[in-house]
């Protein structure tokens, strides 16, 4: 049982934003789409959550099209923030969950504990145009979990984020999955995606170009990544045969090569050469993933 988008396109006009997109999210499972801007990843959004309708295709959680009568169902966190600068914080997520069908006496006692959960507390009073963007963000992930939705929908939630805040929200994200939540977000930051997602999507113009497995696509990526650390020249690296592609880094070099042989070939050209304080065979990391597949859609 799942989320399930089969065959979706949208379009605008003359415009395809998103073009015969085939997902499937495993019930319980935390969902990586990521995507260059105007990729298409907010309009599958507001697709799954009813607030446009498919050109053609359809959506389904389990099994059957998305009951939208039952409020419930559905969280989601919107990338344009959407709150009433005047309300105080309480008073604003009373009203929410109140419109989520929640009673007063069930949502005091969630809001404390998010609240507490954060850190804002003493916010609690205050009305949410006093509050900073990240903190005001915060309350806006509070307002999309009140009411335990079945499925969550994070357009771009660490965006504005500072470091301790992420974390703070990553674990509350990481508690929600492991309640059985199932978790559908939107990110440009490639390593939150990494750390947190089973399975990803790359979109690109619309369509799907890479989407699966985290695991299955590092492994079937081809190529390994080496990172050397120490004091160069490393430019002649550039031109080894093996050697597919070659970026400096503060400390050294990055270095994109074909396999095992070609790492154990540089070791062997480099000894003695110069100082080494690092090397490294990594795995690929979903950054390089998006940047192949993707890239072009930057230029
Ligand atoms: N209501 C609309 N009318 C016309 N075109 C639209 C509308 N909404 C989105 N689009 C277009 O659809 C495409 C996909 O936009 P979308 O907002 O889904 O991208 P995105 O991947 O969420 O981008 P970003 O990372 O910048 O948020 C873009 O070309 C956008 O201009």
């Amino acid at each position: 049982m799942s989320l399930e988008i089969i065959e979706v396109t949208k379009r605008f006009g003359q415009a395809t934003a998103v073009d015969h997109l085939t997902l499937t999210v495993p019930e319980g499972e935390m969902f990586g789409l990521l995507g260059a801007n105007g990729a298409g990843k907010t309009t599958t959004f507001r697709m799954i959550l009813g607030l446009l309708l498919p050109t053609e295709g359809v959506i389904r959680w389990q099994g059957e099209p998305i009951d939208y009568s039952k409020g419930h169902l559905i969280g989601y966190l919107p990338e344009e923030r959407g709150l009433y600068p005047k309300l105080k914080v309480q008073e604003q997520l009373l009203y929410l969950g109140r419109l989520r069908g929640m009673k007063k006496t069930d949502i005091l006692p969630e809001i404390d504990r998010w609240l507490e959960r954060f850190h804002i507390r003493d916010y609690a009073n205050k009305r949410v145009e006093e509050l900073s963007k990240g903190n005001q963000q915060k309350i806006q992930f509070i307002a999309a979990v009140l009411h335990r939705p079945k499925l969550l929908i994070l357009d771009e939630p660490f965006s504005g984020l500072d470091p301790v805040n992420v974390e703070l929200l990553k674990e509350a994200v990481l508690d929600l999955k492991r309640n059985g939540t199932t978790i559908v977000f939107s990110s440009h930051r490639m390593e939150h995606v990494e750390e947190l997602c089973e399975h990803v999507c790359i979109l690109r113009r619309g369509r799907a170009v890479v989407a699966g497995a985290l695991r299955e696509l590092k492994r079937s990526f081809g190529k390994q990544i080496l990172v050397i650390q120490g004091d160069g020249p490393f430019e002649e690296l550039a031109r080894f045969p093996g050697v597919l592609q070659w970026k400096r880094t503060a400390e050294g070099v990055r270095l994109q090569i074909a396999n095992e042989e070609t790492a154990q070939a540089i070791l062997g050209h480099i000894a003695g050469k110069v100082a080494v304080r690092l090397f490294a065979l990594e795995e690929p990391s979903l950054n390089d993933i998006f940047i192949e597949k993707v890239g072009a859609a930057y230029e």
